[in-house]
């Protein structure tokens, strides 16, 4: 699902009302409608109040039009229009005048205003949306402050009232505090972000009929996957499939004391379909190995200069025609000696056309001053896995928000030509082509120790299994996220562990 931006938007809404044709009021009425729809299936009537507060443009009108349409479905309303300035829209004043005659609504014009909320009132909050253009002040700033502070269930029209639609805001804006935000027709950047939490809450679409053909022709750099679009993605397997189809990876992880990490993700790459694997690590891991994961081969790294790490020198003929897949980095640990190694392996990899990912370790190797100078080792359309602390050490710079991280994201991934995957909620998945491909599925329960882990061994054996990388990053990222969420179903988002996640792999 694209993510466009709010000019871009602005532009989807002219072309709907000019080709399909639809007349401006009616979009808004349709519009309306479906935020209704989407209301009454989460809030039955009942005992409470909905208390709509709308502005003055086109999100008041949404609101007044809300308003029109809930009371005589049983809802008990309170209407209030914050009269902020003298300049209203068009269907803002068309939808005035239609609730008038149905409803007598409440005016704030000024300061001397008070509001009483009763616990189990619903705020709707149709304030101003994507037409936002400057931080908010005065009167309006005084009715959200005073919102915000009631405490109770506040539902957002299209945006959070405040709140940019694809730019940072000041640390001190006044901004709604929504628990939903029912967005139209498509998601917005500022949705994506971790900074914007707190405001857009849960976030829903609701489909409000924009014309296809302009969506579909617009071009933009941020997408959203929904699961419908992942999942078309997984390939099915044919009946006279052998495990030779699905390919040979070779995992590189572990070290003395961290042969978890390597567990972790051997298992979530045999989960996720892999015809046979490898996993090379320390001589102490074997017996570790063998015994949780008897399905994979173990490759004792065979010249270590200390048992405790690898520090293999790697040699092209252990590679050709062996490996379909390389996914290194869980607890191989950072020193030099290791580092040169996978300076290697890269070469390596990229001289045979190996599909590599890169995680944990392997980026914290390429994090230091002299791994730095080394990453244009990396081959291109590698997959790399950073948290947004691994991220940050990659790239030796901090941003100053979620907006300038996402630049820094495109602009490393373009300039090496690599795939990132920098984790998070919403993982954002970069691309070389410079689009960045938010996730679905997940939870909070997934940031745990070891979940990493699984993830690289999920888009290894994707890898392996000739899927492109830039699908297998997607994919995996999702897959990743849908076994977090059966696996916080199970065991709660506090309670589930890494573990677990690979236990809920299905594919
Ligand atoms: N997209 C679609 O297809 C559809 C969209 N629809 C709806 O339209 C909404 C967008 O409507 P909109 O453009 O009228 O913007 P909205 O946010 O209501 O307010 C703009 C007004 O507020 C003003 N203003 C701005 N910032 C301010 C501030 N800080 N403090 C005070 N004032 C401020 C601004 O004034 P100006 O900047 O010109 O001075 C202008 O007068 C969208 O979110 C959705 O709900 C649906 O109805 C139908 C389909
Ligand atoms: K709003």
């Amino acid at each position: 699902m694209k993510i466009l931006s709010v000019e871009q938007i602005r532009v989807a809404d002219a072309y709907t009302i000019q080709h399909e044709p639809i007349a401006s009021i009616d979009l808004m009425e349709r519009a309306s409608r479906a935020f209704v729809n989407w209301f009454c299936k989460n809030f039955e009537t009942g005992n409470f109040k909905v208390k709509i507060f709308c502005g003055l443009g086109d999100n008041g009108g949404d609101g007044l039009a809300i308003a029109r349409m809930l009371q005589p479905l049983g809802y008990d309303m309170e209407v209030f229009v914050v009269k902020y300035s003298d300049k209203t829209s068009e269907n803002f004043q068309i939808n005035l005048k239609r609730l008038e005659r149905q409803l007598t609504i409440k005016y704030i014009e000024n300061e001397h205003f008070t509001l009483h909320f009763s616990e189990n009132d619903v705020i709707i909050d149709a304030l101003l949306g994507s037409g936002l253009s400057r931080s908010i002040e005065g009167l309006l700033k005084s009715v959200i402050e005073n919102i915000n502070r009631s405490e109770v269930t506040i539902i957002s029209v299209d945006m959070p009232s405040g709140l940019f639609a694809d730019k940072s805001n000041n640390s001190t804006d006044t901004i709604i505090k929504a628990i939903h935000t029912v967005a139209f027709q498509l998601p917005k950047l500022a949705f994506m972000l971790p900074q914007n939490e707190e405001f857009v809450g849960e976030w829903h679409i609701v489909d409000i009929g924009l014309h296809k053909d302009f969506i579909q022709n617009t071009e933009t750099r941020y997408h959203f996957s929904t699961p419908k679009e992942v999942e078309k993605l997984i390939k099915p397997r044919k009946k006279f499939s052998h495990k030779g189809t699905f390919g040979h990876a070779l995992l590189i992880a572990g070290s003395h004391g961290m042969m978890g990490a390597a567990v972790l993700a051997a298992r979530a790459c045999m989960r996720s379909g892999v015809g046979k694997l490898t996993v090379h690590s320390v001589k102490s891991g074997l017996p570790i190995l063998q015994t949780l994961l008897p399905e994979a081969m173990y490759w004792e790294a065979w010249n270590s200069k200390s048992s405790d790490f690898i520090a293999t020198s790697f040699h092209v003929d252990d590679f050709s025609n062996h490996f379909q897949a390389v996914g290194v980095g869980p607890g191989i640990g950072v020193n030099g000696i290791i580092r040169t190694s996978l300076e290697k392996l890269c070469e390596i990899c990229r001289d045979l056309a190996i599909p590599m990912v890169l995680d944990a370790d392997a980026l914290n190797n390429f994090s230091t001053e002299k791994g730095r100078s080394a990453i244009n080792k990396i081959p291109e359309s590698s997959i790399l896995t950073p948290h947004p602390k691994e991220f940050r050490n990659l790239i030796g710079k901090s941003w100053k928000d979620d907006y300038e991280k996402l630049d820094f994201l495109r602009e490393f991934s373009v300039r090496n030509k690599v795939i990132v995957c920098l984790k998070g909620a919403n993982t954002a998945v970069a691309l070389p082509d410079g689009t960045i491909h938010f996730n679905s599925s997940g939870n909070a329960g997934m940031a745990t120790a070891g979940s990493g882990d699984v993830l690289t061994g999920i888009i290894t054996a994707l890898l392996a299994q000739g899927y492109e990388p830039k699908v297998a990053a997607i994919l995996g990222v999702y897959q990743h996220g849908v076994a977090g969420d059966r696996a916080s179903e199970r065991f709660g988002m506090t309670s589930m562990m890494a573990s677990d996640i690979v236990e809920n792999i299905r594919f």
